[in-house]
């Protein structure tokens, strides 16, 4: 058996087709200790995630870790489930039936859209594989993460760069690295909340939460943290909020290093000792709800702001399926494919579609 993996035939006559591939993390197959322990076992034996030295590292992992989180971590994912899986895959598989039929209405040339998870299934190498069957030979990668951070963008990339290290005849491909300050996603962050406000009023307090990472990865020239401090101002900006009315947070610590401060929990405990009467907490990195949304935040830390005397707590959801996100993920895979798209050139396409949404927005 070749090391390489198995490629569709060559064909003369055939154009160049074009994917494009979103990448989520990745969520367990079900909430139960046994379907969390391969999950849980793939995802910290990442380099990326973890950066312990590998010896050291499978002794904790597999001596500690894997006999007790996958039953507690299990407990979390049973109080999101829903009848249709998890939100994390339920939401990704909805974001990319929108974005293929966004892509349909707009563009000329045929684009095919799938969604693969770094973590678990679908996996990049099967889903990669699929769009080569089906004639890509051009590939547009975009990982659903708005700011970069090594250990989520660079490990889907690694998957990505993995699988074509190991191909025979490789497409040209294409990548998203972030789109963290791109003023689509954050009028469609701003138009979230403030359709929120709209119908629950405002708070005194927005706390914008987002996973964090290990301090030291910071001072190794990760870029997230300055990014994920990018969105935040640009969001506030947009909002008309002055400083005093919000706070950037970092939330999932993981293990016992220091982490990205302040800690989302002891931002909302502080506020909540002070009594503070009304706290919205949003999570501008999650474009999808999953675990650490709708359990870490709306439940976790919702008790935590209480128990210090805070008075009411309210989660903003995530991006999910709101239109205007779809239309400004649309928008970033059509800038990214300009050149490959025939006839129309991409660049028009975006200015046409941006022009009709202000002449929309101003009837
Ligand atoms: C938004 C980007 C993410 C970054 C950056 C990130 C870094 C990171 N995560 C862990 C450890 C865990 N994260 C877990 C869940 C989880 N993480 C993200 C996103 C980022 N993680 C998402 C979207 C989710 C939810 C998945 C879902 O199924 O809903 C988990 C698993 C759950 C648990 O047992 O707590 C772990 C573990 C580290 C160590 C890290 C950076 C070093
Ligand atoms: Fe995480
Ligand atoms: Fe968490």
């Amino acid at each position: 058996m070749s090391y390489f993996l198995a490629e569709p035939a060559f064909r003369h006559d055939q154009p160049a087709g074009i994917g494009v591939l979103l990448i989520n993390l990745g969520t367990p197959e079900a909430p139960t200790a046994q379907a969390l322990k391969p999950y849980l076992r793939e995802f910290l034996s990442d380099r990326r995630v973890v950066e312990i030295p590998r010896p050291i590292w499978w002794l904790i992992l597999n001596g500690i870790i894997l006999q007790t989180r996958p039953r507690k971590s299990a407990e979390k994912y049973a109080s999101i489930w829903t009848p249709e899986g998890s939100p994390l895959r339920v939401i990704t598989e909805r974001q990319t039936q929108l974005l293929r039929e966004a892509l349909t209405t707009v563009s000329p040339t045929p684009i095919q859209v799938e969604y693969a998870m770094r973590y678990d299934q679908p996996s990049v190498t099967s889903v990669i594989g699929k769009l080569r069957a089906a004639g890509c030979t051009r590939l547009l990668i975009l990982p659903l993460y708005p700011q970069y951070a090594a250990s989520s963008t660079g490990s889907a990339l690694d998957a990505v760069y993995g699988t074509l290290s190991r191909s025979r005849n490789q497409p040209e491909l294409r990548v998203v690295r972030s789109f963290h300050d791109h003023p689509g996603y954050i009028a469609a962050l701003a138009g979230q909340i403030e359709q929120y406000w709209a119908s629950h009023g405002r708070p005194e307090q927005l706390v914008m939460s987002f996973h964090g990472v290990p301090r030291r990865s910071l001072e190794l020239g990760d870029p997230y943290h300055c990014e994920c401090q990018k969105t935040g101002r640009l969001l506030a900006e947009r909002l008309g909020l002055t400083p005093e009315h919000y706070r950037i947070s970092f939330q999932s610590r993981f293990g016992r290093a220091e982490w990205l401060k302040p800690y989302t929990s002891e931002t909302l405990a502080e506020l909540g000792r002070r009594k503070t009467r009304r706290v919205d907490v949003v999570c501008p990195g999650f474009v999808a709800d999953c675990l650490e949304t709708l359990e870490e935040i709306a439940m976790e830390n919702k008790a935590v702001f209480l128990n210090a005397g805070g008075g009411e707590y309210h989660y903003i959801p995530a991006l999910n399926d709101q239109p205007e996100f779809i239309e400004t993920l649309r928008d970033i895979v059509l800038n990214h494919l300009a050149g490959w798209i025939a006839s129309t050139d991409a660049a028009v396409l975006v200015q046409r579609l941006q022009r009709a949404r202000e002449m929309g927005a101003n009837t």
